[in-house]
């Protein structure tokens, strides 16, 4: 028999043939004559002996008469075109939609197809031309026969004519003995339609990625903690600040109701504008919005804001407004530690409040004397009382008693009509706050122990007594019990104020506070909510800030921070560079030090603290080796006291004066110490 060479394509309407023919043309159309027919333009020929595809079953029966001496009739598999096929996705579940096409049975063939494609949820009715009655619908769907859609219908969605699939074209090849030369040729152009479709899809991903980008950037930068959760509360998105709350970690996928106290209820949540909540130990204002579309809840946004500082912020704000002239700002919740000394020390001060002795701070610069006296006179029965402030080295010795006693009319050249009040008699009732006591001169030092001991002042040019209810507290930071060995400072003095001791820790001996009060800072500084350091700087600044040695302490970090706030670029985190020079000095020489240090014996470490603490006995030597991290027994520090003796490198006193260092000591330091 004649080898037939020719492919009849034979449709329903003539749309789909044209759709049909070029694809199969794409295939094959160089080695295979293809004609095309369509049962809508009618059918007057006969088919015999020929190789015939047809786009349906229904076409079967229209042209059965035609085809019936064929040699072989093959039916085409179409597929959804899945690029057309996203329009679909938006419609919403339930909704009624006109399927359009060609005829009933190609309508249900293609509901069939949307159905087995997912879209079950969709309540698709029939429409083709000749339909007796349809159901009004708003939408129509159709495979490429637009043209057939009722007049007035809103919203058409042409997902395009179905694609003969790759298994159809494998069939016709095979039919024609083509499939060795062609296969490769027709699945290389069946790999090239997937990766078409693929660049497609992806094109689409990326810019869903895109926006999805531009939205968490907006998120990330927006200045409270937020997420967004599905109804049964699982968490869908987390902006930075959020996931500071938890150190960092991820949330997504967690339930929020599980993170929150037990008491939460996201409906109650959304009826009131803000509740109370606490997480990771934290208390939070949460308000809670559900987002709607088409009236039904798809999620809900949880905006989470820290109560802590609000609250702080609020009280800085309110005693910053009724500020007067002796007002005390500060209370114990300003005051930040969790390092276990400066916890211990903060609980004796609030049992040294209760009472009226007096106090003495001692401390480096910078470690909050001045707010552990605001916050002990705030907690005290004085408290709505004046708390009267008076710094010793920044006044000379005549100007502190005038101001500190008052004087009278004509006192001295200058002095105001009518006299003058000082600050004792100011502080009547409340607390006085002598700030840098170390450095009142000596003849001011005879005259405020006569005030302390009696409890009257006179007046500068006056000779009455006036009696004054003060407390007293005191600040310094030198070492007061040098001062004393040196003769600078009055020992009775001395023990007078040392009634109640308080001691300061400095910052390089509490590492733990650093980043949780940069934080703090941070937060009433910017003006922003930070959660989490890491919000704002890098990993290295970070570092550098737990290894720097912070001579200024809490105020040299509070200087830092306010510089970061004002330098600090958008979108940027503080980098080392952007640190300020003299800090970044500091820390070298800091390091260097440490090296040193590192490489020194036991019996270097003890001289240095004695050279750095100006007589100091045994136990208090065991005491600062262990704040710097070096463990000596008390024994031990006996020998190595005995042989540093033995050196002449210490003077070992009995009683207070303690070890003090030598000359010999002094130059063999210099050795160890020499870069
Ligand atoms: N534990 C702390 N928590 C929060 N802020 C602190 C803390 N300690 C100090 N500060 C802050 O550090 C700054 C310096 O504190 P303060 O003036 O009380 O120090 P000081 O020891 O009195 O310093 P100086 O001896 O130089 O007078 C202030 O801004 C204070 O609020």
């Amino acid at each position: 028999m004649e080898k037939v060479n020719e492919l009849i394509v034979i449709s329903l309407g003539e749309n789909t043939l044209h759709s049909v023919l070029e694809q199969v043309k794409r295939y094959i159309g160089n080695q295979v004559k293809i004609r095309g027919y369509s049962i809508e333009k009618g059918l007057h020929e006969q088919f015999d002996d020929q190789v015939v595809l047809i786009t349906g079953d229904i076409v079967f029966q229209y042209s059965s008469k035609h085809i019936q001496g064929a040699k072989k009739v093959m039916i085409a598999r179409r597929a959804l075109s899945y690029e057309k096929i996203n329009q679909v996705f938006s419609l919403k579940e339930q909704t009624n939609v006109l399927l359009v096409n060609d005829t009933e049975e190609s309508c249900f063939e293609a509901i069939e197809q949307l159905k087995s494609h997912g879209f079950q949820s969709l309540n698709f009715f029939p429409y083709y031309p000749g339909i007796d009655s349809f159901v009004e619908c708003n939408v129509a769907v159709t495979p490429g026969e637009a043209h057939l859609t009722p007049k007035g219908m809103e919203h058409v969605i042409d997902i395009g004519n179905r694609q003969v699939d790759i298994t159809t074209i494998t069939e016709i090849m095979f039919e024609f003995g083509l499939l060795q030369d062609s296969g490769v040729l027709a699945s290389s152009e069946f790999v090239r339609d997937v990766i078409e479709l693929t660049r497609h899809l992806w094109k689409l991903n990326q810019k869903l990625d895109d926006s999805n980008l531009l939205l968490s950037t907006i998120f990330d930068k927006f200045p409270k903690a937020l997420l967004f959760c599905d109804k049964d509360g699982r968490i869908t998105y987390t902006n930075e600040k959020m996931n500071w709350i938890f150190e960092g970690q991820s949330l997504l996928g967690n339930n929020v109701l599980k993170l929150i106290d037990s008491e939460f209820d996201l409906q109650l949540a959304q009826e009131h504008e803000d509740t109370v909540a606490v997480l990771n130990d934290h208390t939070y204002i949460v308000s809670v919005d559900p987002v709607k579309k088409e009236g039904d809840i798809l999620c809900y946004l949880m905006e989470f804001e820290n109560y802590d500082t609000l609250k702080q912020l609020d009280e800085v704000v309110r005693t910053k407004i009724n500020h007067q002239k002796f007002v005390a700002r500060y209370s114990f919740s300003h005051l930040y530690s969790r390092n276990h000394q400066m916890i211990q020390m903060v609980e004796l001060a609030k049992k040294m409040a209760r009472r009226d002795s007096t106090i003495l701070i001692q401390g480096e610069s910078g470690t909050g004397k001045e707010l552990l006296a605001q916050a002990i006179h705030n907690e005290s029965s004085r408290s709505h009382l004046p708390f009267v402030a008076v710094n010793f080295a920044a006044l000379s010795s005549s100007i502190l008693e005038s101001e500190l006693f008052g004087y009278e009319e004509g006192a001295f050249t200058g002095a105001k009509k009518g006299g003058k009040r000082g600050l004792f008699e100011e502080a009547h009732k409340g607390t006085i706050f002598m700030d840098e006591i170390g450095d009142a001169p000596l003849d001011l030092q005879v005259k405020l122990l006569r005030v302390l001991q009696e409890g009257v002042v006179r007046r500068v040019g006056g000779n009455e007594q006036v009696p004054i209810d003060v407390r007293i507290i005191a600040a310094t930071n030198l070492n007061l019990e040098e001062k004393v060995r040196e003769g600078s400072f009055r020992e009775d003095l001395y023990y007078r104020l040392n009634v109640l001791p308080l001691d300061t820790v400095p910052l390089r001996k509490r590492q733990e506070d650093i980043l949780p009060l940069m934080q703090y800072y941070l937060t009433h500084l910017s003006g922003e909510e930070i959660y989490h350091v890491h919000e704002y700087m890098e990993n290295k600044t970070i570092d550098f800030f737990l290894s720097h040695p912070w001579p200024g302490n809490v105020r040299e970090l509070v200087n830092v921070v306010e510089y970061m706030v004002n330098v600090k670029a958008p979108r940027k985190k503080i980098a080392l560079v952007d640190l300020p020079s003299y800090i970044l000095k500091e820390g070298n020489l800091m390091k260097k030090e440490h090296v040193k240090q590192k490489t020194c014996s036991e019996e270097k470490e003890v001289l240095l603290v004695i050279d750095e603490t100006f007589g100091i006995g045994r136990r208090k030597i065991v005491q600062e080796l262990l704040n710097r991290g070096i463990k000596v027994g008390e024994g031990k520090v006996k020998r190595i006291l005995e042989q540093l003796r033995e050196k002449q490198l210490i003077e070992v006193n009995k009683g207070v004066r303690g070890c003090v260092i030598t000359e010999e000591g002094k130059a063999e330091l210099k050795k160890v110490f020499v870069t």
